[in-house]
């Protein structure tokens, strides 16, 4: 696990969203995929997002990235973005193309993007020089009648028209060294790569252009385990080199924990936990945060009862009234089901800590801060039958 690394790292925010809401507007009824999210992601920082298939981690991903398409709309929010000032090496694309009417004036002293106001050629500047994606099987996604080299310079052609030919030739093959590939495979063809290397090179081409942000959704899931975790653990170390700041969204929640600075939990939509991944693996406060990590064995440490979260998810088309997990809490009481918790700090010891759950507001609850046995014991008493 890093150390909590975001005291170690620059403090300036990148990213900032603000209550932004997603719904899919299917034909039986609207889809509440993302449901009045907000979170600050700094420079530099690795968040990761977790939680049950459904919750909403891809759509908010999508969302940021500007990538949603119908019938996916935001419904409500903003994705404030903050460039590096030019003097501090920002793309000349971005501080050229970027429109001053875009911007606003917010606190931490620099002008703010934002995403969702952008123009279709505005966002082409705005993506790879300043945010790159890699999505599920985006090693699927090289083509394949082009030689590795060639799409690699091909986005440095597009983006960096102050680079000649030679010069975009050496960027590739350090970008290849750089995601451990041998230069002299500049000139394969994806069907020569194997499913690993494949993937590396997808790596190489979203740091091609030294982007801010990489947002990266189940990037390795067609490989083996083993090569995931390689590849993975490669993607961290280059965004900690560059500083780099990384959302990534992975199942494998042990990685997840070892690799991020950040954790975010998400659950119908929500996000309902969020701290440092040593506070979340140490002490989640959520009862759904506690549930999850629980579900998974641990190699380290002493032996557990593993105790499954009851019951599934609410259907997002018809979420019901107050607490979204109160149907499957082992520790749910009145509030719950009238009151929507917020995210707030969950104790005044670790203000950083985030929880929306009605445990930790002393005006409605007189139980006190659950512990972390007394989560425990509360899912063991669940799992027999009786409510804690
Ligand atoms: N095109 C669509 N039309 C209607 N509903 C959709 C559509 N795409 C996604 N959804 C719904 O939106 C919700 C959030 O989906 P999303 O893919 O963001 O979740 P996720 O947490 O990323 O899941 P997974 O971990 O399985 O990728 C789910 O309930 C899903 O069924």
């Amino acid at each position: 696990m890093q150390d909590s690394a975001v005291g170690k790292q620059s403090k300036d925010i990148l990213l900032e969203v603000n209550n932004l809401s997603v719904d899919y507007f299917a034909s039986n009824g609207a889809v509440h995929a993302v449901r009045d999210v907000s979170f600050v992601l700094r420079r530099g920082e690795i968040l990761g997002l977790a939680g049950e298939s459904g919750c909403g981690k891809s759509t908010l991903a999508y969302a940021v990235s500007r990538l949603l398409r119908p019938p996916a709309y935001v419904t409500g929010g903003e994705v404030l973005y903050y460039p590096r000032g030019r003097e501090e090496g920002a793309s000349p694309l971005v501080q050229s193309k970027l429109p001053k009417s875009g911007r606003a004036n917010k606190n931490n002293g620099s002008e703010a993007i934002d995403v969702l106001q952008l123009s279709p050629s505005e966002l082409r500047a705005f993506r790879w020089s300043e945010i790159s994606i890699v999505f599920q099987s985006a090693m699927n996604a090289l083509n394949p009648v082009m030689t590795v080299g060639d799409q690699i310079t091909d986005v440095l052609k597009a983006h960096r028209p102050d680079m000649g030919p030679s010069q975009r030739k050496k960027r590739a093959s350090e970008l290849l060294n750089l995601v451990g590939i041998a230069a002299d495979r500049l000139n394969s063809y994806p069907h020569e790569l194997s499913g690993g290397m494949r993937q590396r090179a997808v790596i190489a081409i979203a740091l091609a252009l030294n982007p801010e942000l990489i947002i990266m959704d189940e990037p390795t899931t067609a490989l083996d385990v083993v090569v995931q975790r390689e590849i993975l653990q490669l993607i961290s170390d280059l965004c900690r080199e560059f500083s780099t700041a990384l959302i990534f969204i992975t199942h494998d929640l042990s990685l997840l924990l070892e690799l991020s600075d950040q954790i975010a939990i998400m659950y119908a939509g929500k996000m309902i936990e969020k701290a440092s991944s040593q506070d979340i693996y140490e002490h989640p406060r959520h009862p759904y945060s506690y549930g999850l990590l629980n579900a998974f064995p641990s190699l380290h440490g002493p032996i557990r009862k593993m105790v499954g979260i009851p019951g599934s998810p609410p259907d997002l088309r018809a979420i019901p009234s107050g607490c979204p997990f109160r149907e499957r809490c082992p520790l749910a009481f009145e509030p719950c089901t009238t009151v929507v918790p917020s995210l707030q700090s969950a104790t005044a010891e670790k203000p950083q800590q985030l929880v929306s759950c009605h445990l930790y507001d002393s005006r409605l609850s007189s139980r006190g801060i659950p512990s972390t046995t007394d989560l425990a014991r509360s899912y063991e008493s669940l799992a027999e039958g009786s409510r804690a």
